[in-house]
């Protein structure tokens, strides 16, 4: 449920007085920064803040796994630990030695390619999984991005397209059915501006008109589009850039570590050599469940013990890959809560450390969001913004929340890139962010 609808002057007044006023300012009255608890974690259990510098590099000895599509079976992960570690927001163990920790789920794969024009294609058939996958003893049939997309949408879109039938059903648009659309925009956590911006667009030249919802409908999908549109951009791996450095960052249980494999799996698949570090150092099992997608993709992963220097690390990866000649390096860290300094301080830590090896890393810094925390997104936004200097957005849950318009909100208040969406947690859920697909399936139109 969205929060209490802030204070915003009645439509007719914004309409026919105040239209010259284009600050939007109506997202600073949802609540922000701080406002919410963060979604999940447990500040009592946290580590201390590491030392500042990066001085410290020289810690534990790292491990590297060298996992390859052709690991030899019995090098491979046991099957149980396969993707360890999947509910790490409530019940979060952080020593990774409580027993009830659910175990990994996993998911077959049918390996969708990473370029957005590509996503509505077919998904080609499945290819047997690595032996340390357990195959599901009826597996789905494969299904296309659109259907994934709009199935997984399907709580946000129908509540929209709910409130859109109820109003507009033989019904005149007058200043209350506006007034009441208004409201089930926000309610769906599109934010202020946008929902404004909407209800404008729908009254145009229509006012005191009957109009179908599907018209309503197709010009929420063109407004949403417009919006998305400028932040709907592809992670371009650029290849002179040897390895090609990614910082994944988010609160903990955003879905960081199973994005990267999943992020991992598409590089793979274009013939991008990998390395994954884990820098999620804070919990045993986020480290084992990185080296099982490792050994899933094909991809070394450098580890350390739990609680070792996330930065030191890094920096070794980095070495690493390097002297590897590798595509890509993912750098997987620690599920940081905003209210934390001394954790974003480690954040800063590991992205001066691998500045200081290569200045113009990383590369990119992806920020994993999870669409069920709504407006909190936005404050995690800022937060991460200031710590780590995110480049890029990936969402993901999107499958798992009637929120998912908080994906325009931000758009319309960052305009940081959205590079991906994820709508389950299969492999095959995560695909390029596209504006008008996005558009028009939190709208509930047809593709
Ligand atoms: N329904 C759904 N679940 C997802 C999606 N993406 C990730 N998940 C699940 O979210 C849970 C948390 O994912 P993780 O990758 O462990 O999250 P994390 O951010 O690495 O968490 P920490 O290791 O605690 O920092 C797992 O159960 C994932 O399978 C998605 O798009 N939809």
């Amino acid at each position: 449920m969205a929060e209490t609808k802030p204070d915003k002057p009645g439509f007719l007044s914004r309409l026919f007085g105040r239209k010259a006023d284009p600050a939007p300012q109506p997202d600073q009255a949802v609540p922000q920064a701080g406002s919410h608890p963060v979604a999940g974690g447990h500040p009592e259990t946290m580590p201390s803040p590491p030392t500042t510098g990066a001085d410290d590099l020289t810690a534990a000895p790292s491990t590297v796994t060298t996992a390859s599509p052709d690991t030899a079976e019995e090098n491979k992960t046991p099957a149980q630990l396969a993707g360890a570690d999947l509910q790490p927001v409530e019940g979060l163990d952080p020593e990774g030695t409580n027993p009830q920790e659910p175990l990994p789920r996993i998911v077959t794969e049918t390996g969708p390619e990473l370029r957005p024009d590509m996503a509505a294609e077919a998904v080609p058939a499945p290819e047997p999984p690595p032996a340390a996958v357990p195959l599901s003893p009826q597996p789905e049939p494969a299904r296309g991005w659109w259907q994934r997309l709009t199935e997984g949408m399907r709580r946000t879109s129908s509540s929209l397209s709910d409130s859109v039938t109820g109003l507009f059903t033989k019904r005149r648009l007058d200043d209350a059915t506006l007034e009441e659309l208004e409201d089930a925009l926000v309610q769906a956590d599109l934010g202020v501006p946008t929902a404004m911006r909407i209800t404008e667009a729908i009254s145009a030249g229509r006012y005191n008109k009957e109009i179908s919802p599907q018209e309503v409908k197709a010009i929420l999908a063109g407004e949403v589009e417009k919006t998305l549109q400028p932040v709907a951009q592809p992670l371009t791996i650029d290849r002179a850039k040897k390895p090609y450095v990614i910082l994944m960052v988010g609160v903990n249980g955003a879905g960081k570590t199973t994005t990267i494999g999943k992020l991992s799996q598409k590089f793979r698949q274009q013939g991008l050599t990998v390395m994954l570090a884990a820098g999620d150092t804070f919990r045993a099992a986020a480290i084992e469940q990185l080296k099982v997608w490792g050994e899933r993709v094909g991809a070394p992963v450098l580890s350390r013990e739990q609680g070792a220097d996330a930065a030191g690390l890094a920096y070794d990866a980095l070495q690493e890959a390097k002297a590897n000649g590798t595509d890509v390096l993912l750098i997987d860290t620690a599920g940081r809560l905003q209210n934390k300094a001394g954790l974003m301080a480690e954040l800063e830590k590991i992205v001066r450390v691998v500045k200081k090896f290569d200045p113009s890393a990383p590369h990119a810094t992806l920020l994993v969001l999870d669409a069920t925390v709504g407006q909190n997104a936005m404050s995690q936004v800022e937060l991460f913004q200031k710590a780590a200097g995110v480049t890029g957005l990936v969402m993901t849950k999107l499958d798992g929340t009637a929120r998912g318009g908080i994906l325009v909100a931000l758009a319309a208040k960052f305009g940081v890139p959205v590079h991906f969406i994820g709508v389950g947690e299969g492999v095959e859920d995560l695909e390029p962010f596209t504006a008008r697909d996005f558009a028009r399936a939190i709208a509930g139109l047809e593709g």
